[in-house]
């Protein structure tokens, strides 16, 4: 998305002739009250005739041979998954890291029977992920690069989770089960995890590793060269401050976190000062030039977000800036990751909700902020950025 996209939309909807008062388009609250048409091309896909011509037509006939693939891609996307978590929990990826091996000796290091074992060796050759050549199973570049990608192994390990509440979608997209997910982090990070080493242990390395990149892309997309203190709000143990610091040598840094997640922050630079305090009990310190807020929004709902927001903006100085980075729905261009699997994975967690770039734009807009924009995502399924100045 071009820097100002998300001005021009906005700019776009509220000068056309007869327009309302902007509301998202798609969301809670646009107000659309006659039915639509459907389109042309989706009448032609409602034929099962014209799928037969189509199907006998030379060039017609390889669009919706792409498309047919493309559907059943979707219609198998939770058997891609389960094989995929398979092959993780039979650590098959490691193993073929050390070398290559015949199935027979795959079958012994994986105590799997043989013909078990070549249909998951197959599903990971279909996926990628490894591949047989010269009678030997071997890893495959995306095989490697997933076990190398740091957190995503522990992300797929925790899936069985969400997938547990997402076993009978109906029930769950009507409010009717209580998702466990809504439980997982709270447990994993409370007191009663202290039984549990090992989860605590694993899932906060998970958040750390995934922080990590989160960090690195937000600061490939925001520039802080003029920034003289950045204070991250919410910025859990400090990974995006650190990053930061190794940019911008001489940034002053203020990490605002929970009291108990304070305790156990590192301090790594005599430039940090810890700002102890919830943002939602306590005003947010002043001083800060720069505020970012990386994946904070979309763990609350909009009760808190409005009040934070708002906080925010009054602990800038007039030109200061917010900084808001986490997965953001494509809106009108929408992405599979942000708008399939972090729009389900946080409402599973019950407590806040992804946002498309027009709700965020609002939302800051309301708190006060001006020159909203937002640089084009370098990968939209690790973190989106947008940046708005106090008017
Ligand atoms: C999903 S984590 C994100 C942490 C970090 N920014 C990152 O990207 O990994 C959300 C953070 O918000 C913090 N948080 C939640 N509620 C808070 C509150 N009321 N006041 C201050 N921080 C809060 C949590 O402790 C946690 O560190």
């Amino acid at each position: 998305m071009a820097k100002d996209e998300v001005s021009a939309a906005t700019e776009k909807q509220a000068s056309a002739p007869g327009a309302q008062a902007p509301s998202v388009p798609g969301q809670p609250g646009h107000k659309v009250t006659e039915p639509g048409r459907v389109s042309f091309f989706t009448r032609i896909a409602l034929s099962p005739r014209l799928h037969e011509i189509f199907e006998r037509t030379p060039l017609f006939n390889r669009v919706t041979r792409r498309e047919g693939r493309a559907l059943f891609d979707v219609v198998a996307g939770f058997v891609h998954s389960q094989a995929l978590l398979a092959i993780v929990e039979f650590r098959i990826l490691h193993i073929l890291a050390e070398a290559s091996w015949p199935l027979p000796a795959l079958a012994d290091r994986t105590g799997l029977a043989e013909n078990r074992l070549a249909v998951l060796m197959q599903a990971g050759a279909a996926l990628k992920l490894v591949k047989f050549r010269r009678g030997m199973w071997e890893l495959a570049p995306r095989g490697a690069a997933f076990i190398t990608v740091p957190g995503l192994e522990a992300m797929v390990r925790h899936h069985p989770v969400l997938y547990r509440d997402l076993a009978d979608p109906v029930a769950f997209l009507k409010g009717d089960i209580e998702p466990e997910l809504a439980g997982f982090w709270p447990y994993v990070f409370g007191p009663l995890a202290q039984e549990d080493a090992g989860l605590a242990e694993r899932y906060s390395q998970l958040m750390a590793d995934s922080q990590r990149i989160v960090a690195d892309d937000t600061l490939r997309l925001v520039d802080l060269k003029n920034a003289k203190r950045l204070m991250d709000v919410g910025g859990g143990t400090g990974t995006f401050l650190r990053q930061a610091a190794k940019l911008h040598p001489n940034l002053d840094l203020t990490l605002f976190d929970l009291p108990h997640v304070l305790a156990v922050a590192e301090p790594f630079s005599p430039r940090l000062t810890l700002a102890p305090g919830s943002f939602r009990d306590d005003p947010i310190p002043t001083g800060a030039d720069v505020i970012s807020l990386v994946r904070v929004l979309y763990d609350h709902p909009d009760n808190v977000v409005e009040p934070l927001l708002k906080k925010v903006h009054d602990a800038l100085p007039p030109g200061g800036r917010i900084v808001v980075s986490e997965a953001i729905g494509g809106g009108a261009k929408p992405d599979p990751a942000c708008d399939i699997y972090f729009a389900f994975y946080t409402m599973a967690m019950s407590s806040g909700r992804t946002r498309n770039p027009e709700e965020i734009k609002k939302m800051l807009e309301a708190a006060g902020f001006v020159k909203v924009t937002k640089p084009r995502s370098l990968r939209p399924f690790i973190t989106s950025v947008i940046e708005a100045e106090r008017g």
